[in-house]
């Protein structure tokens, strides 16, 4: 069953004098126990698509559906009980994620406070210990380096045991031994407690680590990665967004034939 199901999703950013069109339209599927990477360039839609799942944005337009609540149409008290109770959110900036006078263990404490932490919360030495700020449990969360806050948000996500979490950009800020912390975490989340993860990353280990990436670009997915293969999706409209290495062959704006074939087509760049 789908965890996340967004159908020609689109979000649009009301600016005094301008519009942006962050999202042209997401069609995506996550089904409960995935663990999945969104990846893509810069300004791509990312941040936007993780912060509509989180509730924290509502579409412009389109159906989006998260833990089998349409949270398009739902009340902000009910969006916060959800995000509160089914949900660990990390947010891009560190500093954002922790309570800056709370001590690190007293942070996650109050995190399965709020979220009514269930017996699939793990106690919080092992939290600390698997991403390495045991020695720090005392210390105030705003006396600790970026790259500690941002390990300690990601413990802080998963206090009460929730369903769903999403993280954006969570080891951005970490050395490669604080980040394999993080991804085996992650992991261990996802593959022992059974909670669903979405990471958005421009870190490829992260991408390598996860059963599934789904590449953003241009406000849609335009590529999916699958068992160590990578495929286009094909959009709405029949369009396909070329990889960068076929756009060398086929750079924007060239002609290409269309054949069919049994399984498929083949693109033939036009000679004349
Ligand atoms: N609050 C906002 N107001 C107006 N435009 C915004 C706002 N937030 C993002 N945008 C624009 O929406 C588009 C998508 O931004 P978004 O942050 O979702 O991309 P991203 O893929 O996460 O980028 P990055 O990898 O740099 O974090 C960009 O063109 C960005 O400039």
């Amino acid at each position: 069953m789908s965890v996340i199901s967004c159908e020609n999703v689109v979000h649009i950013y009301h600016l005094d004098d301008d519009e942006v069109v962050a999202l042209r339209g997401v069609d995506l599927q996550i089904a409960e126990g995935e663990a999945v990477a969104l990846l893509g360039p810069s300004g791509s839609g990312k941040t936007t698509l993780l912060w509509l799942l989180a509730g924290l944005l509502r579409p412009s337009a389109g159906r989006l559906r998260v833990l089998d609540r349409d949270v398009g149409g739902l009340s902000t008290h009910a969006l916060t009980r959800l995000r509160s109770r089914q949900m660990g959110i990390v947010l891009q900036n560190p500093a954002r994620n922790v309570l800056p006078y709370a001590s690190a263990a007293g942070n996650i404490t109050f995190a399965r406070r709020i979220g009514r932490a269930g017996r699939s919360a793990r106690p919080i030495d092992e939290l600390l210990d698997r991403v390495g700020l045991s020695e720090v449990a005392r210390r105030p969360a705003g006396r600790l380096s970026g790259g500690e806050q941002q390990r300690l948000a990601v413990a802080i996500a998963l206090a009460h045991g929730p369903r769903l979490l999403l993280a954006d950009e969570p080891t951005s800020q970490l050395d490669l031994r604080s980040s394999e912390r993080v991804i085996d975490l992650l992991k261990w989340a996802n593959q022992q407690l059974g909670t669903t993860v979405v990471v958005v990353t421009h870190d490829p280990a992260v991408g390598d680590a996860f059963d599934r990436t789904l590449t953003i670009r241009d406000g849609r997915v335009g590529m999916e990665g699958r068992g160590g293969q990578e495929y286009v999706v094909v959009g709405r409209d029949g369009s396909v967004q070329l990889p960068p290495h076929v756009q060398e062959v086929l750079p924007p704006g060239s002609r290409a034939k269309v054949r069919l074939l049994a399984h498929g087509a083949e693109l033939r760049r036009a000679t004349e």
